[in-house]
């Protein structure tokens, strides 16, 4: 197959799994509202957009139903603070989310404080069903494969929809590396479900191919799809929409 057309199938795949996302500080309704305008798209609509939880019920009121909410919790920091993460969960609850994106207690895990960790882990799943749960294992910061194959298998057993690398506010986000190590364990754990969120730092088809490939590769390309894999990204949907449009530069190489 042409190098440009894998490209596009790379760039078509990323839209359909992409948790577009807005996480700043100073983030207010006006952006909010641009971002649920960006979310559908001429090319079809990504698969969520992720924001803060006091943003919820305005994106879930600004979005079809195609497009899932999802909103963070423990974020970013991961305290082992669960009053605080059952609070954020149940805001995103009440105000109508569809996902959530919880920072696993990574210090806690680094610190030996893994049962801790792992009852953390149970009461926000407890408590957040029946949406879809995503784990931040934060895999810049645990570094190790040791460590980051651990927290994955703790989001695993948890009850976890998604094993997700990054909050995108650390120095390192997700590295095709840790990607494979938390994809691994996914495979490894025969859990048919569960799927895979690269995140953080990620802003061109060509980054997001590589994750393509990886997770074809782990869990195969049957789990191509947002039930399986999402991107979390602030910024590669402008890349997707220009490969779309057919004004980004052809692609080097690419197969999967
Ligand atoms: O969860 C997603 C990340 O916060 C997004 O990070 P990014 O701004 O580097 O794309």
């Amino acid at each position: 197959m042409a190098s440009l057309e894998l490209k596009e199938n790379a760039a078509r795949l990323a839209l359909q799994c992409l948790d577009l996302t807005s996480l700043n500080d100073a983030d207010t309704a006006e952006d909010i509202a641009a971002l649920c305008r960006r979310a559908q798209t001429p090319y079809g609509p990504v698969a969520a957009v992720c924001v803060w939880p006091r943003f919820v019920a305005q994106a879930r009121a600004a979005l079809p139903a195609e497009i899932k909410v999802a909103a963070v919790a423990n974020f970013p920091d991961g305290a082992l603070d669960l009053s605080r993460a059952l609070a954020d969960v149940q805001a995103i609850a009440t105000a109508g989310g569809d996902e959530v994106d919880v920072v696993l207690p990574y210090r806690a895990l680094m610190a030996g404080q893994r049962s801790e960790c792992a009852e953390f882990l149970a009461e926000v799943r407890h408590a957040s069903r029946p949406l879809t749960l995503k784990v931040i294992i934060e895999s810049g910061e645990l570094k190790t494969p040791e460590l980051i194959a651990d927290a994955a298998r703790l989001a695993l057993m948890a009850g976890a929809d998604f094993v997700k690398t990054s909050t995108g506010k650390t120095a390192v986000s997700a590295t095709p590396l840790a990607a494979r190590h938390i994809l691994s364990e996914i495979a490894g754990s025969g859990l048919v479900s569960a799927g895979f969120k690269a995140s953080g730092g990620i802003r061109t088809v060509t980054d997001a191919q590589v994750y393509l490939e990886l997770a074809a590769d782990k869990l195969g390309a049957a789990a191509l799809n947002p039930r399986r894999l999402r991107f979390g990204a602030s910024g590669l949907l402008g890349d997707i929409e220009a490969v779309l449009s057919g004004t980004a530069a052809p692609a080097s190489t690419a197969s999967y």
